[in-house]
């Protein structure tokens, strides 16, 4: 029998000495700890997280029962349940009350792998957990429905109260809506300016999101209207830049991130995502060629002072993968699922900085 009793204050107290690592602020003060259920020589609690992706579950944990071994005593039996409510700044938003986080995607080049990258870090934050969804605003080339295997499929349309309603596609467990669904390829041409602006701004508003974690927007490559529109449009929490390590893709990526740091547009950055960083051969796993360069997309990074979410090696089955209407990230190579998702939990996690430090952003208004 114990010479002492378990007290719900003694266990938070000793659970005070652990920091989230990313938002460096420990977890009871954070709200992260809950359901506190104390035996005789046990205790158990649920661990909070910011997100289901969270790469550091396994440390955080650690850190939980070290504290109460060490605090309270060495004999104590410590269970952690983890679970995950992602964290939001769009609390009351007007638009897409139920979205909690909205990340562009952008590229300075075309053809840099940005929609294979949105692709593909959308199925790794869903496995993961989260409920996703993808706008694929790229009007000169939307790719979404190929990658996707959903060519031949449209969204419902519904009405409410006399208004048009459209419940975007659903797959491999993506809710998507694309440029593509709403124009025959090959008329893509006929649709810029104002019409996809428009299209885009009706994806806000008449479609039926539901609740969703993170809906990443696939802009069209370069900066132009339609990221004015997106801005315009909708409070967007972050954006990612894809870039190959090539010089000239440097560049451009250099001006599309510079976009969204413009004081007027004022939209976080969350990171870089270096995409055909090196070419691994099916053949040869453990071989890396650096066809494009290296070490770019760090250079970029560090330029801008963002961090590096991660590095996609050049293989051939993802190029396949996208051709053949599937994610690459949960079918091919363990070296391309890895590196999908890594990308992803470093995302993931700067979300959670992000809101933890920043304000909501705001959206722009022009005069
Ligand atoms: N890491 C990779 N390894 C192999 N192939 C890739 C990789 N990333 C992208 N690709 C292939 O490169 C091509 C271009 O990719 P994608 O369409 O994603 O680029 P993008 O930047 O979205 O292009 P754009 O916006 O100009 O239409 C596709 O055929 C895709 O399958």
């Amino acid at each position: 029998m114990s010479d002492y009793r378990l007290h719900k204050d003694a266990v938070l107290q000793a659970l005070s000495t652990v920091e989230e690592p990313d938002l460096k602020r420990d977890i009871v003060s954070l709200n992260m700890v809950r359901d506190v259920t104390l035996g005789i020589d046990s205790v158990r609690f649920t661990v909070v997280l910011t997100t289901p992706a969270c790469p550091l579950q396994e440390v955080i944990r650690k850190r939980c029962e070290d504290a109460i071994h060490t605090h309270i005593g060495p004999q104590i039996t410590v269970q952690v349940d983890m679970t995950s409510d992602v964290t939001s700044t769009r609390v009351n938003a007007p638009t897409l009350p139920g979205v909690k986080n909205i990340i562009a995607v952008a590229s300075g080049k075309g053809g840099v792998g940005k929609s294979t990258v949105t692709a593909n870090l959308a199925v790794a934050l869903h496995k993961s957990g989260a409920k996703v969804g993808i706008i694929d605003a790229d009007i000169y080339g939307p790719s979404m429905p190929t990658m996707f295997g959903a060519e031949d499929i449209r969204p419902r349309i519904f009405q409410v109260d006399g208004q048009n309603r459209m419940e975007p596609i659903q797959q491999f467990g993506i809710k998507i809506m694309s440029m593509g669904f709403l124009v025959d390829p090959g008329q893509a041409i006929i649709w810029r300016g104002t019409m996809a602006g428009r299209a885009l701004q009706q994806f806000f508003s008449d479609a039926d999101w539901g609740e969703l974690d993170y809906l990443l927007i696939d802009l069209p490559p370069g900066t132009g209207d339609i990221h004015l529109t997106l801005v315009q449009t909708v409070p967007v929490t972050g954006a990612i830049i894809v870039t190959t390590p090539q010089k000239v893709a440097l560049a451009d990526a250099v001006k599309g991130l510079a976009m969204f740091k413009q004081p007027q547009i004022n939209v976080p950055v969350l990171g870089v995502v270096e995409n055909m960083s090196y070419f691994t051969p099916a053949e040869l796993p453990d071989h890396q060629y650096f066809i494009f360069g290296k070490g770019g997309g760090q250079q970029l990074a560090d330029q801008f002072g963002v961090p590096m979410l991660g590095q996609i090696p050049l293989v051939q089955s993802i190029r396949e993968a996208g051709d053949d209407g599937r994610p690459a990230f949960s079918a091919s190579e363990p070296i391309v699922g890895e590196a999908f998702q890594s990308a992803a939990q470093a995302l993931a996690q700067q979300v959670a900085i992000r809101n933890s430090a920043v304000e909501q952003t705001k959206r722009v208004v022009v005069a």
